[in-house]
């Protein structure tokens, strides 16, 4: 069954019409409004969120911006102070962790380690009272869902990082839950194989049709696996988008610079129609699309993605700017330069790898941006 099927996630809790039956279908997952405190900090400052049934979604964000609370809070190990989570329609906010049926997969696996990974997967069901016959029908379907076939007598300790990996998504996915929890589960693994598990971790989600929330720091991961991403900064959401909205038109400055690695730039704001502004930037005035509604202001900050500078007119409004080459370092496929403005904004950008006989060291490059690639966002102070 295919769930990728896009549906929008809301930021703000509100059931939506189901177009198929014409009534009200219950989210997947719903957050409202909650607010959590330790002490004098406050990790989650009014979160809501509402994702469809079988969507994946992933939570993104710098170290402590509240990633893991809002998990922990879904699965019932720490208790908002405000607010309610609804699974499925079900509001589930005082209900114990094992009363939500909730499937989780943690960095450290904690895989059982006396027991084999067909006992570990088998647990769950066993705890649920599965007959032994139904268990081990669906021990074996899991076993084969994650390529494991031949390994289920194994005991942990005789696996590898990215099979130990697997028997715990297929534990956590073994009794059927509505909702899959993951915090970091590739963290532990290798580069390498991270990439590989993200898109065996996608196939997974597809063929269990569980809605997922996956919490990682790592934007490829995200890019990989989401249908939807949200973007979590200092215990708020600061964006919610496909990874495409979020690339090309990032909302705020935050999110062009954590998400899109893009360089993030001050200039003057000259004028602003509807969702475009105008802007001055390098002694070039120039027009872009906003990444969210603007009010009229002096100032202004430009979303400029690495890829946005090149030495030929590109795009179909170039801007042509002077630049000041600080830096440049080959990298095979290209040249990764910095280089600054006369007003003393550094930007870096991202060259074809020809452009290295035009560039030298502290001497000057007259560059084009192409400002189609470029955003407006909310000038931060
Ligand atoms: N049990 C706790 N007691 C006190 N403060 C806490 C506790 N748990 C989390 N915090 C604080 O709440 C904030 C959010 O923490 P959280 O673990 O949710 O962040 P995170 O985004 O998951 O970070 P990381 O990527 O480092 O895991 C942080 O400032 C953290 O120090």
């Amino acid at each position: 069954m295919n769930v990728r099927a896009r549906k929008e996630p809301r930021q703000q809790a509100a059931a939506r019409p189901d177009p198929a039956s014409g009534t009200a279908a219950p989210a997947g997952l719903e957050l409202r409004g909650l607010i959590k405190r330790f002490g004098g900090t406050e990790a989650l400052r009014g979160i809501d969120l509402v994702a469809d049934r079988g969507n994946f979604v992933t939570v993104l964000g710098p170290s402590g911006s509240g990633k893991t609370t809002i998990l922990r809070v879904v699965a019932g190990f720490l208790a908002a102070d405000l607010g309610e989570v609804l699974i499925d329609g079900r509001d589930v906010t005082r209900m114990p962790p094992a009363a939500r049926e909730i499937g989780m997969v943690f960095q450290n696996y904690a895989l059982f380690p006396h027991m084999t990974a067909a006992d570990n997967i088998a647990y769950g069901l066993k705890m649920r009272r599965w007959p032994k016959a139904d268990r081990d029908r669906r021990v074996a379907e899991m076993l084969t869902l994650v390529g494991l076939d031949e390994l289920g007598g194994r005991l942990p300790r005789e696996l590898s990082g990215g099979q130990q990996q697997r028997v715990a998504v297929a534990r956590a996915l073994a009794f059927r839950p509505q909702l899959l929890l993951m915090d970091e589960p590739l963290g532990a693994l290798d580069r390498e194989l991270r990439m590989r598990m993200a898109v065996e971790l996608r196939r997974l989600h597809q063929e269990a049709a569980a809605t997922t929330v996956y919490v990682t720091h790592d934007r490829e991961e995200a890019l990989t696996l989401s249908d939807w991403i949200v973007i979590m900064h200092d215990g708020r959401i600061d964006a919610v988008g496909t990874a495409e909205e979020l690339y090309t038109r990032p909302r705020t400055g935050f999110v062009a610079s954590f998400f899109g690695g893009h360089n993030v730039a001050e200039a003057t704001m000259v004028g602003l129609t509807g969702d475009r502004a105008r802007a001055r930037f390098a002694g070039c005035d120039m027009e872009v699309a906003c990444g969210q509604p603007l009010e009229r202001a002096e100032r202004v900050g430009l979303s400029i993605p690495e890829e946005a500078l090149s030495l030929e007119p590109a795009g179909a409004a170039p801007a042509r700017l002077e630049l000041h080459v600080l830096d440049d370092l080959y990298l095979g496929n290209g040249v990764r330069v910095t280089v600054r403005t006369d007003d003393g904004v550094t930007l870096r950008a991202i060259l074809p790898r020809d452009a290295r006989e035009a560039i030298r060291h502290g001497g000057t490059v007259t560059a084009y941006l192409d400002t189609t690639l470029v955003a407006a966002v909310p000038h931060d102070r």
